[in-house]
């Protein structure tokens, strides 16, 4: 297989020369659909407490990680559950992860996001908790740079209610390192595009993630993605593809067992509210590149999306 090491350009967040920095975006989201974030204002020290919270709550016996098995998108996920490829048929995924979502749905029952109780890690939740809100408003502040990268006003979509109720989704990872021999190739994460808008991603430091820029060309060419000691990295998702036409790439990802241990940490899927329309942006297409998708509905179309993988 073709590996090669890739350089993401680092975007400042903290700029104060936002037309410069909405350039560099635009660069990388057409060239690459990956970036490195830096100054997105997320401690570190916050960053190691979920990392340290991630691996006590993995570590936790499978029948008290199953207490919390995945209902309604929220929950835990167990080895091999998933399978991010549907194209593939492998027996799925080497990763498990806690799936959370805004911490607002709260439905007369209950919260709809689940914890491990209290007694058993403590403090935890609202570690996590306050993570999802930093997270949030980081990508709350990317989006206006995202638009001027665009051409577009900055308030573009806020304006068009994009962002009324965001749609946040954290993922807490856990690739475990020694998976036994096998007479099939896994992944820690098989082949994907990601769904939504942008995806937030905090890394541990193991390598393994990796991209293809050309998703077409044979064979393909995975190149690794480094993680840089601070840095988030952010990729363009499927939705935002399609609203700009392809211009910004989302690039397939996937990862690779290494052989240690990768709390990847979080990946943050930041999604617009179910009810946004998402067409062709003006910006995006001419009498020589016309769009290239119908309009559709957010929530269908991430329904659909989501069916494939999960059969329901
Ligand atoms: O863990 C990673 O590095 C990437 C995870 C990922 O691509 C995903 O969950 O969509
Ligand atoms: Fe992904």
């Amino acid at each position: 297989m073709d590996t090669e090491s890739l350089q993401l350009p680092i975007i400042d967040l903290a700029s104060s020369d936002r037309i410069s920095t909405a350039h560099s975006i635009s660069q990388a989201c057409m060239e690459y659909g990956f970036f490195y974030l830096i100054n997105h204002g997320v401690e570190e020290d916050l960053l190691h407490e979920v990392l340290e919270g991630n691996r006590n709550f993995f570590t936790l016996p499978i029948e008290e990680k199953m207490k919390l098995a995945l209902k309604k998108n929220r929950g835990y996920s167990p080895v091999y559950a998933e399978n991010l490829d549907p194209s593939s048929s492998f027996k799925g995924d080497s990763k498990e992860f806690l799936y959370i979502g805004p911490l607002e749905d709260v439905t007369p029952h209950g919260d709809l996001n689940q914890w491990p109780p209290e007694d058993i890690l403590p403090f935890w939740r609202s570690t996590v908790e306050d993570y999802y809100k930093r997270v949030l408003s980081v990508g709350k502040r990317l989006i206006p740079l995202v638009a001027l990268a665009l051409n577009l006003d900055e308030n573009f979509f806020y304006d068009i209610g994009a962002l009324n109720q965001p749609n946040g989704f954290l993922r807490l990872l856990h690739y475990p390192g020694d998976l036994g021999p096998s007479d099939e190739e896994i992944y820690g994460a098989s082949a994907h595009s990601d769904f939504g808008m942008i995806t937030l991603l905090a890394t541990d430091g193991v390598g393994g993630l990796q991209v293809c820029r050309e998703k077409t060309l044979e064979p393909q060419v995975w190149e690794d993605v480094h993680s840089v000691p601070g840095a988030l990295i952010v990729n363009i998702g499927d939705l935002m593809e399609r609203w700009t036409n392809c211009l910004f790439r989302s690039t397939l990802h996937r990862v690779m067992p290494t052989g240690q241990e990768r709390y990847s940490k979080m990946a943050f899927f930041l999604d617009p509210n179910p009810d946004c329309v998402v067409e062709c942006l003006k910006t995006c297409c001419s009498e020589f590149s016309p769009p290239r998708f119908p309009a559709i509905r957010c929530g269908d179309y991430l329904k659909e999306r989501f069916k494939l993988i999960y059969g329901s």
